[in-house]
């Protein structure tokens, strides 16, 4: 669309005020006209630029950075100076630009949070503020703020770095971007929100620089009722807005789940959204290989809530193709720091203590993982326990041996903590692997193929499952739109059409995107979770909210 064909934007900042808000920046690229409506000649010198020639100069700035590091903070930057640019600039290097904003460069930024803080993005909620979060939601989000989705975490378990605080704002002000870069929601609806309730992690506490409040974490009924106030100020500001949960600790995100999940529009995206991706992977490796899902045999190291998470939406699919519900437990081996987690356990959360085995004893011999893969035989291994080098030459030559085509997913993130490099597994396996890692890899090569590295990253997900959500005015997310989701992922499977990936490429996300919303939106209508709409509705609804990164032509207001 040109921007002559976009209706005028009334615009009441002039000046410097014009120029250092991010939302309606332009820099050079103010065509002359504004520039004199606005107060602005003098302010910028006479050059003018088009958007492509700033996004070819901003990429060029990115590029120049020689650390991950670097390349984050300069885009970081962008998005606090111009929100177009850096969405345009995002749009035009997709694959290339999601690793430094999102996943690794953004556990970079959080890990350097505190030493990086310039100037403010998204609202910070501090356990001393109780109280008063409503109004400081709203002051911090701009009055007249129509704020339709919002992530938000307490930052104690950020990718598999741990507790960082308040340094956690780094992953919902990442993970937004990428509903905009993949499912083109418009920014100003969007809000990061970081839950300052203290932090546990010593070296922060002892940092003369952090930023977060200098207290170990709320614990308990004060922790509750912080988070009940936080979720009550959401409903009334803004009713129907989407709360996407983020990095949680283990125990505290399914707790959170289940009490808010029939509540309003909500979700967790390490539990639901990393489920729904490597169901979608699966299915995609099972169909490839000819089978079912009920016929796999399936090993998940780490049972925090995303391997638990993992085990469900597994096992709905699995009831949905015949199998009993115990029959489909009965597929899985949950094996945690212990070993294999077995029933006689104590303190296992409800989710493990649901998947535990009866047909061993905790004092039983064989329940690490290598004894585990060799006695039952699994044709699916899914890492997500934080635990780098956890799938050893020994454990995936033994899985080899007895599957044709094993799946390997080293799920944890960032890239240094997954289980196992894709290079070592496709040597380990003559190339027979399929393997899906969390964070990206470069392109591994055997013999003369070289293929690049699926990544089952939840980002596959939560872009599309947002836009759906929101299209059709969903009052909560069902596991049903969960399955639905994966499944609208898995039908652009490469290797179902005579490619090699068990996901459609990176560069792919925003079509992936648009999939993902539709098929959530009607599963939505068909559970009766939305009110009722037409598909040519819901087209429209898709094309009105679909917001592009070109510059509007302003008007005084
Ligand atoms: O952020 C990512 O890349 C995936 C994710 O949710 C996590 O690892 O916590
Ligand atoms: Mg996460």
């Amino acid at each position: 669309m040109s921007a002559s064909a976009v209706p005028p934007v009334p615009v009441s900042l002039r000046g410097q005020a014009l120029l250092a808000d991010p939302r309606l920046n332009k820099g050079l690229a103010f065509p002359v006209e504004e520039r004199r409506t606005f107060g602005l000649n003098g302010l910028l010198p006479v050059g003018e630029r088009t958007l492509e020639e700033q996004v070819a100069l901003a990429w060029a700035a990115v590029e120049a950075q020689e650390t991950l590091l670097g390349r984050h903070v300069r885009l970081r930057q962008l998005q606090d100076d111009n929100e177009t640019l850096f969405y345009a600039v995002l749009s035009a290097h997709l694959p290339a630009a999601l690793p430094i904003v999102y996943t690794p460069g953004v556990g970079e930024g959080c890990l350097n949070f505190s030493r990086l803080w310039e100037r403010p993005r998204g609202v910070f909620l501090s356990a001393d503020h109780k109280g008063n979060l409503a109004a400081q939601l709203e002051a911090a989000a701009g009055k007249r703020a129509d704020i339709r989705l919002i992530i938000v975490t307490d930052g104690e378990r950020i990718l598999g770095l741990g507790d960082l605080g308040a340094n956690g704002m780094g992953i919902p002000i990442g993970k937004l971007a990428l509903y905009t870069a993949c499912a083109s929601l418009d920014p100003a609806q969007l809000l990061p929100v970081l839950l300052d309730v203290g932090t546990d992690n010593q070296a922060l506490l002892d940092d003369p620089a952090y930023i977060g409040l200098r207290r170990k974490r709320l614990r308990g009924e004060a922790y509750d009722a912080f988070v009940e106030e936080f979720v009550g100020a959401v409903q009334d500001l803004w009713p129907g807005a989407l709360l996407h949960w983020e990095d949680f600790a283990n125990r505290t995100a399914p707790f959170l789940l289940e009490r808010y999940r029939d509540r309003l529009p909500s979700f967790n995206d390490d539990i639901q959204g990393t489920a729904s991706v490597a169901l979608a992977a699966i299915l995609a490796g099972v169909r490839a290989r000819g089978e079912t899902l009920a016929q796999q045999r399936i090993v998940i190291a780490g049972g925090g809530s995303a391997g638990c998470g993992i085990a469900l939406l597994l096992e709905q699919v699995m009831e949905d193709e015949g199998l009993t519900p115990e029959a489909a437990r009965d597929r899985f081996y949950l094996i945690d720091r212990p070993g294999l987690l077995t029933a006689d356990m104590q303190n296992l959360t409800p989710a493990q203590a649901r998947l535990a085995r009866t047909d061993l004893a905790r004092t039983d011999a064989g329940r690490d993982l290598a004894s585990v893969v060799a006695r039952i035989h699994p044709t699916i291994l899914i890492g997500v326990s934080g635990q780098a080098g956890l799938f050893t030459e020994e454990i995936i030559r033994t899985m080899a041996r007895h599957c044709e085509r094993p799946m390997v997913f080293p799920l944890s993130n960032p890239t240094h903590l997954a289980e196992a490099t894709p290079a070592d597994l496709c040597r380990w396996t003559d190339g027979r692997a399929l393997v899906s890692t969390g964070s990206p890899f470069p392109p591994v090569t055997h013999g003369d193929l070289t293929m690049t590295v699926d990544q089952t990253n939840n980002a596959y997900i939560f872009p599309g499952l947002g836009l759906g959500v929101l299209a059709c005015q969903a009052r909560a997310v069902s596991d049903g739109m969960l399955q639905a989701a994966a499944r609208a992922v898995a039908a652009q499977a490469p290797l179902l059409q005579g490619g090699l990936n068990m996901l459609p490429p990176v560069t792919e996300l925003p079509q992936v995107a648009q999939a993902v919303a539709r098929a959530v939106a009607m599963q939505a209508q068909e559970e009766k979770l939305c009110p009722p709409f037409t598909a040519e509705e819901l087209e429209i609804r898709l094309t009105r909210m679909h917001w592009a990164p070109v510059y509007r032509p302003y008007q005084a207001a």
